[in-house]
């Protein structure tokens, strides 16, 4: 089993767990009267190179990243960086997350919000929509084709948009052939783990001009952020160097500040 069928495992677990508790219907209706989602797209097609700032515990890579005994102080931190979004993780087992985690950071912030997790079953896109998540990612290697398709509309027909996410250029080739309008392409191979900062640039190029292009994983500094730039990008997505950089505040707004540099390669929608 890899690394990504062990976690689907667990999720699907805990998804049953909570789905006897709470039935759909349920969430559908509490759903339904949660606050609109915010216009991410509009956000994401800005001019700078734009930073999703991840709450992120712990990762199946390396265990135990940071404490974070409040992620609402820590997303209003990233937040006052200058994020223009923030990711938080919910799946519990391997990344310490939880909707409590992403409700907290609900209420203290009021950017757009990015449900990070193992998404299998539309009960999931409900239930972020529910704790009033604006955008929901998708990963590729961990559905059917179908089951993309039909996650990605159940997203969008709730308003929300979806970060599909992708590692070769096969599910790249996927992502677009369901309809995806953000793509985020994952240095970190989720079945071994292993980050590949060059499959950005590899896949990035060969995505429609009007794809929003975000990097994930690996990004330590300006440095990467300006390289990820150079290869298309419209946003990194940062989780472990914000983490544990002691001033979540300070390392965000350095990387903004380079993404916004005249220096820095522009989006080129
Ligand atoms: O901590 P990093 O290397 O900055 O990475 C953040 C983010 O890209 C990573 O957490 C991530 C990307 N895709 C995922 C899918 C599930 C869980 C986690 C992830």
């Amino acid at each position: 089993m890899t690394v990504l069928e062990s976690i689907l495992e667990g999720v699907r677990e805990d998804l049953a767990a909570r789905e006897a508790k709470l039935p759909f219907a349920v969430v559908k209706e509490q759903a339904a009267k949660a606050s609109p989602p915010l216009d991410v797209l509009s956000v994401l097609r800005g001019p700078n190179v734009g930073v999703i700032a991840e709450v992120k515990r712990r990762s199946p890579s390396k265990g135990a990243l940071a404490e974070i005994p409040e992620p609402a102080e820590l997303a209003s931190a990233y937040e006052a960086g200058g994020a223009s979004v923030i990711s938080v993780l919910t799946e519990q087992r391997r990344f310490g997350g939880s909707l409590a985690d992403f409700d907290a950071v609900r209420r203290a912030v009021k950017i757009p919000l990015l449900r990070k997790d193992f998404i299998v079953s539309p009960y999931q896109v409900h239930e972020a929509r529910m704790h009033g998540a604006d955008v929901v990612l998708l990963i590729v290697a961990a559905l059917e084709q179908n089951a993309l398709v039909s996650l990605l509309d159940r997203v969008e027909s709730l308003g929300m948009t979806a970060l599909v996410e992708v590692h070769t250029a096969e599910e790249a080739d996927r992502a677009l052939e369901a309809g995806s309008s953000v793509i985020g392409v994952n240095a970190r191979n989720l079945h071994t783990l292993e980050v590949d900062k060059d499959v950005f640039g590899r896949i990035a190029p060969g995505l429609p001009f009007e794809t929003i292009k975000i990097a994930e994983s690996g990004v330590t500094g300006p440095g990467d952020l300006m390289s990820y730039a150079g290869a298309g990008a419209d946003a990194v997505l940062v989780g472990e160097s914000l983490v544990t950089s002691g001033d979540p505040k300070a390392a965000v707004n350095k990387l903004v500040t380079a993404g916004s540099h005249p220096a820095c390669p522009r989006p080129s929608r």
